[in-house]
């Protein structure tokens, strides 16, 4: 107990001081890729200026993508259409522009669209859905662009749909939580919007500062405070969208309870844009609650982990609001590649880092709960050291340990995302087979929501290699089906993933889902060659 500096509480309300990954982009280390750096060679080699095929390495074959030749190329005839629709200023050639939004943000995935179309409401965006599909012109939606697998850029030229111009808020229910807005609303505006109402969003996450709702309900994006509130599909009360033939539907319900038969706004979260463009979502939203406290601790195995993960549902049980774990090498990645970050537990002798949040509405009784809780997980032998934030600054420092993994990951070189769903006994297993598999090639990390059973399984390199790919996949995705796991937990499966689809899905369903995109997109216009099999999401 000595070690563990049981110190006072805080409270984690001002959003704005945490780190935002994505506002801070490493402008030293920043090494822009070309497209043929990840997807080979061949796309400068062979195909570079038609721009019909990209060839992917997915696994440790390449895949081959071709344009679907179905789809119509944009016209002066069709920019002078949406320039009816939008106005000239909101129809958008300009190159820097485009270069931006052709390529992700972790600069892997490049498409070549020659427009950007950023409409202000949704019937703007039902005449543009129209329009394009009577035109079979693909369309990729995209929010704030902050997506780790290639779901919201282009693949060849598809028109862009920015939704950044459809950000009001539309009503907030003081009693009921109840916030309905636009999709394009970043999520950080709405954090802060909410916390002057003594309200908080059931979802955080490192992107914070540029995501948007409309995408986090598409992408049904998890983060920091799912083992708390739950997903989105719980969160999520009702929501507007506009089908492919410019349709409007208009599910924007605010009930806690509808039975009213099938409820169709689930398609939508977590359809990644392939089904329908989300354009308002009614979110519920859960009180401000007055003692937030913070604790970030280390354990020396992640047996330990485990059962303190255990432990802390059993005894804060309704106060604990996250519940995060980095291992070691994580720790050592931000320390060296991220300014201003000190561990607050230095030693040699800690393997893996605990990120405790409790969120309660009695301060002293939270406390004293989360106290006797580290007390005795200490004495159990538990958690090796630990720390309590003392105020505001300090918790966002802890935050920004573990937030700033994946920006120290960039920094690093070329990395390889995994983002998977495993049973948290297994879970790490898989991160020290893979240190095995790779030797001294590649630093292998593992963290993320261990409340969550959510694993960020990263491999970083100094670049991009086939080698090294070709000891991961399909290695990890036949090992993750194994453990009845999910290849992914929250990314989706955007381009990166749409062929493994098969490793969490059962063909039947594939073939049903492949059936509902047909069904409510029949010339397959909407963010084509993601979320499905390449010959499901872009029929020829
Ligand atoms: O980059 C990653 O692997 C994870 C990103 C994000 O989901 C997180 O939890 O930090
Ligand atoms: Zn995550």
């Amino acid at each position: 107990m000595e070690k563990c500096k049981i110190t006072h509480l805080l409270l984690r309300h001002s959003s704005k001081l945490l780190f935002d990954r994505r506002l801070k982009p490493n402008s030293h280390n920043w090494v822009f890729r070309s497209a043929s750096d990840y997807n080979g060679t061949f796309i400068k080699k062979g195909f570079g200026n038609t721009r019909t095929m990209q060839y992917r390495f997915f696994g440790s074959i390449a895949t081959k993508i071709e344009r679907n030749t179905a789809f119509s190329t944009l016209n002066s005839d069709d920019v002078s259409h949406f320039k009816e629709i939008l106005g000239e200023k909101n129809v958008i050639q300009d190159e820097d522009v485009l270069l931006t939004a052709n390529t992700d943000w972790m600069r892997k995935y490049k498409g070549f669209s020659k427009l950007l179309l950023q409409p202000r409401t949704t019937n703007e965006i039902s005449q543009i859905l129209k329009y394009c599909d009577s035109r079979h012109l693909a369309v990729v939606p995209q929010g704030g662009n902050t997506g780790l697998v290639g779901g919201s850029v282009p693949v060849f030229d598809e028109v862009i749909v920015n939704m950044g111009s459809m950000n009001n808020i539309i009503t907030f229910d003081k009693v009921s939580g109840i916030l309905v807005c636009e999709a394009g609303c970043i999520l950080e505006n709405l954090i802060s919007f909410l916390d002057n109402h003594g309200f908080i969003m059931p979802l955080d996450l490192g992107a914070k500062g540029s995501c948007q709702i409309g995408g986090n309900v598409s992408t049904n994006a998890g983060g920091l405070r799912l083992v708390r509130y739950g997903s989105l599909h719980g969160n999520i009360l009702g929501l507007e969208a506009v089908l492919a033939n410019g349709n409007v539907l208009d599910m924007l319900g605010s009930l806690r309870k509808d039975n009213t038969g099938y409820d169709l706004k689930h398609l939508f979260i977590g359809s990644e844009g392939s089904l329908g463009i989300v354009t308002k979502v009614s979110i519920l939203t859960p009180p401000k609650l007055s003692s937030v406290n913070l604790a970030f601790l280390a354990c020396s195995d992640y047996l330990s982990c485990q059962k303190l993960l255990l432990e802390a549902k059993r005894k804060l049980g309704e106060i604990l609001s996250a519940f995060e774990f980095l291992d070691n090498q994580s720790m050592d990645l931000v320390l060296n590649h991220l300014e201003g970050v000190r561990n607050p537990l230095p030693s040699s002798m800690h393997n893996f880092y605990v990120l405790i949040e409790t969120t309660g509405s009695d301060e002293s009784v939270d406390k004293e709960k989360l106290e006797a809780f580290l007390l005795r997980s200490m004495e159990g032998g538990l958690i090796s050291d630990g720390v309590i934030a003392q105020d505001i600054n300090q918790a966002s420092s802890f935050w920004r340990i573990r937030e700033g993994v994946p920006e120290a990951l960039m920094k690093a070189g070329a990395v390889y995302k995994y983002d998977l769903s495993l049973p948290v006994e297994k879970m790490y297993d898989l991160v020290e087979e893979i240190r095995l598999r790779l030797g001294e090639t590649a630093k292998v990390i593992g963290y993320g929501h261990l409340g969550d059973g959510n694993l960020h399984l990263n491999i970083s390199a100094p670049h991009y290699d086939d080698m090294i790919l070709a000891q991961i996949e399909p290695y990890v995705y036949e090992w993750t089906s194994k453990h009845c796991g999910s290849i992914s937990a929250e990314h989706g499966l955007g381009l990166m993933k749409a062929n493994k689809i098969f490793y969490s899905k059962s063909p039947e369903t594939v073939q049903l889902m492949g059936s509902i995109k047909k069904l409510l997109d029949p010339n397959g216009i909407l963010n084509p060659y993601k979320v499905l099999p390449h010959t499901l999401s872009s029929y020829h």
